[in-house]
This record gives structure tokens, sequence and C-alpha cells, in this order.
């Protein structure tokens, strides 16, 4: 059956482009936020004025602080909060779900205890519920401005792919669909570490080859990582990997980026967090996917350099200097794997 009713949860920038998708497409869409203000600046004046000031929303998308009024009877519940609250958040709505509605998390980040990917956080939650993880190259400000954009809906539940496909698709957004959630959704969490090495990168004034052995070997380094984690290494040649590292690793719209870029300038991390004022979730990814990373012996010098630069004051152009020398390495693992060199 196609979607016909929407909730989107959270207020900010991408539940916000998500939820005016949806309302432009005919779907009758409620927004839950927890900002009063915002909600009515939503339903009267159709703007989110504190996330996408210049953004024109569809007048048929209603705003609401009331949780319940926008969760009860949705066929899809889009999850777009920051991944600090999504466990919190779910909790709350769940006494209002009905088994047969879908969840899709939007949400790029990792919950430290379990090593939990958001989808599984909400799969912990709403055990009954399909679950399913949008993810991909999708800089809000420029989905906001109806620049052209392609995403990936992945989950395991063939209905569910299909018809998020359907709600979501329009003259400028396409949705392509995945049967590997984890290695989509771990894509979208991992790319953000490397858009702040990035960062750093763009701040020292280093050149062109020095940006695209960055962006080629994150790849490699994510990838190594994400297969151990269970996924399909050839996720990351798809717009969750590849696609959604290149622009978050090249544009000063990503938040993860700035922050590197700031700190390469010479600020401290608390300073860059501050100046930012919105969410940086490759900050915190960094620690855990470090942490993962010791604990299973996974090879990732990125992640260590960038982790004692953020952390540790490391200076960004003495640690760039450093993995020059790094061990001997192998192009393409899957090809020529680390051991055989
Ligand atoms: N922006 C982008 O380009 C993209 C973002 N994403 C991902 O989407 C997720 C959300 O990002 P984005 O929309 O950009 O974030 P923003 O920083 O723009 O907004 C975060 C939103 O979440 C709300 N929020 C924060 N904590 C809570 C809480 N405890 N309970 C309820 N609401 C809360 C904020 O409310 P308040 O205003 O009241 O603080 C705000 O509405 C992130 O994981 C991000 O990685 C994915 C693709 C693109
Ligand atoms: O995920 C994003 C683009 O796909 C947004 O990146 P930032 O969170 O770094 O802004």
């Amino acid at each position: 059956m196609p979607i016909q009713s929407a909730a989107v949860v959270g207020g900010g920038s991408f539940g916000t482009v998500i939820a005016n998708i949806l309302a432009d497409n005919g779907i009758q869409t409620r927004q839950w936020m927890r900002d009063d203000s915002i909600a009515d600046a939503i339903n009267q004046q159709h703007i989110n004025p504190r996330y996408l000031p210049d953004t024109p929303l569809n007048p048929a998308l209603q705003a609401t602080t009331d949780l319940q009024a926008a969760v009860t009877n949705a066929d899809v519940v889009f999850v777009s909060v920051p991944s600090a609250s999504v466990r919190e958040v779910a909790e709350k709505f769940l006494p209002w779900l009905q088994a047969e509605q879908c969840l899709v998390s939007t949400t790029k980040g990792i919950e430290p205890e379990n090593f939990m990917l958001m989808s599984q956080v909400l799969s912990d939650v709403c055990p009954d519920n399909p679950v399913g993880v949008l993810s991909g190259p999708n800089l809000a400000k420029e989905i906001a401005r109806r620049e052209l954009a392609a995403s990936v809906i992945a989950s395991e539940n063939s209905d569910l792919r299909r018809e998020v496909q359907e709600a979501l698709s329009c003259d400028y957004f396409r949705v392509y669909a995945s049967n590997d959630p984890h290695g989509v959704e771990l894509g979208g969490a991992l790319k953000n570490i490397y858009a702040i090495a990035s960062g750093f990168v763009a701040a020292l004034g280093l050149g062109e080859n020095t940006r695209s052995m960055i962006i080629t070997r994150s790849l490699a380094e994510m990838s190594r990582f994400a297969v151990q984690m269970g996924a399909n290494p050839l996720t990351f040649l798809g717009l969750a990997g590849v696609g959604d590292l290149f622009v978050t690793c090249s544009s000063s719209l990503s938040r993860n980026y700035r922050v590197g870029f700031a700190i390469g300038e010479g600020k401290t991390l608390d300073e860059a967090i501050e100046s930012l004022g919105e969410v940086a979730e490759g900050v915190k990814t960094l620690r855990y996917v470090r942490e993962k990373a010791i604990e299973s012996d996974i090879y990732m010098p990125l992640v260590m350099g960038t982790y004692e630069v953020l952390f540790n004051g490391a200076n960004p152009k003495q640690v760039a200097q450093g993995l020059m020398r790094g061990e001997m390495a192998s192009d393409v693992e899957f090809a020529l794997s680390r051991n055989e060199i």
C-alpha cells in the first residue's frame, strides 16, 4: 500500500527537508519538534526560522509539539534527531505505535554502550516494527534549494524500501534501494570522521592530490572497518558510501567539515563546536570508532591521527606528515589483501 500519512520526528534542517518533500508529494505529514515557536512559525509562516530560514515550506505541512498526535496512525515515522536523543525519543513514542507502522532512521551516528547504529536502537526499543535507514549525500541546505540529489533507502523489508522510494521521489530527489542497512548506516556514520580530517587538510591549504588521497584512503579505512562489522564492502561503492564521503569531505555546508576546518585554523574543539551551533555527529563517532578499532584490532591510521588532533591537541600538519610513513599498504585490500603485499 502506498504511504498516505507520515510523521517526521525532529525539527532540524534534515527533518524539515524530508517533511517538506513528503508534503510536496501529497502525503499528509506531521512534523514533531520540541520548540513551540518553531512549530508555530512552520504552521503560520510556513518557514523553519532557526534551521532553514530561507526555504518556503509547503503550507500543508503540519508542525506539532505533541508527539502522540504526530506519530499516531502515521504509515511511516522518520526519526531525525541527533543520535544522542534517538533512544529517548523512541521510548517516548513507543506507547502510541502500532506494529504495522514503519520506522526510518535518517540519523548518522552510533550509540556507544553496545556500539549500536540508530536502526538497531529503533529495533531495540520498537521490536515489532519494520525498520529502514535513509542515508546518502544529502546536505540539507542544498535539498532545501531543490538542487538535484539522491539518497538510499536500506532495509531487509522490500515493501518498506519500495514504499519509501515512492513517497520521497520527486523532481529533485531520487531514492535508490539497498538491502544492506548495516553497510548503508555505517557509511553515513563513519564518513563524518573523515569529513573532520578533510576540514583540517583544507584549512592547512594542502593541495588537491592530498585531498584526493585523504578521501580515497578514508574509503579504504571505513570499508575495512565496516566489513569487520558485517557489512557488504560493495555498499561502499554506492551513494551511502563513496557518495556521502565525497560530499561531506568537500563541502563547507557540512558541519563536520567545518569543525575540522576551524581546528585546522587554530581553534580549540570547544570553540569549534560552539561556533557551529548545530550537531556535528563525527566528534562523538570518532571516540566510539577509535575504541572499537582498538578493541577489535582494526588498522585505522586516519581515525587514530584525527583523534590525536581533536582530543590530544596534536598538530594536524605533523599528524598528516606522520601518516605518510605508515606501514607499507595495499591500494584496494579487497583485490590484494594486506598480508599478501
Ligand atoms: N543536516 C544535514 O545535511 C543532514 C543531517 N543528517 C542527520 O540527521 C540527524 C539530524 O540532523 P539535523 O536535522 O541536521 O540536525 P539539526 O542540528 O539541524 O537539528 C536537530 C534537531 O533535533 C532536535 N533535538 C535535539 N535533541 C533533541 C531531543 N532530546 N529531543 C527532541 N528533539 C531534539 C533539535 O531540537 P532543538 O531545536 O529544540 O534543539 C532539532 O530540531 C543527524 O544525525 C544528521 O547526521 C542526515 C543527512 C543530512
Ligand atoms: O550527512 C550529511 C550530508 O550527507 C550532513 O553532514 P554534516 O552533518 O557534516 O553537516
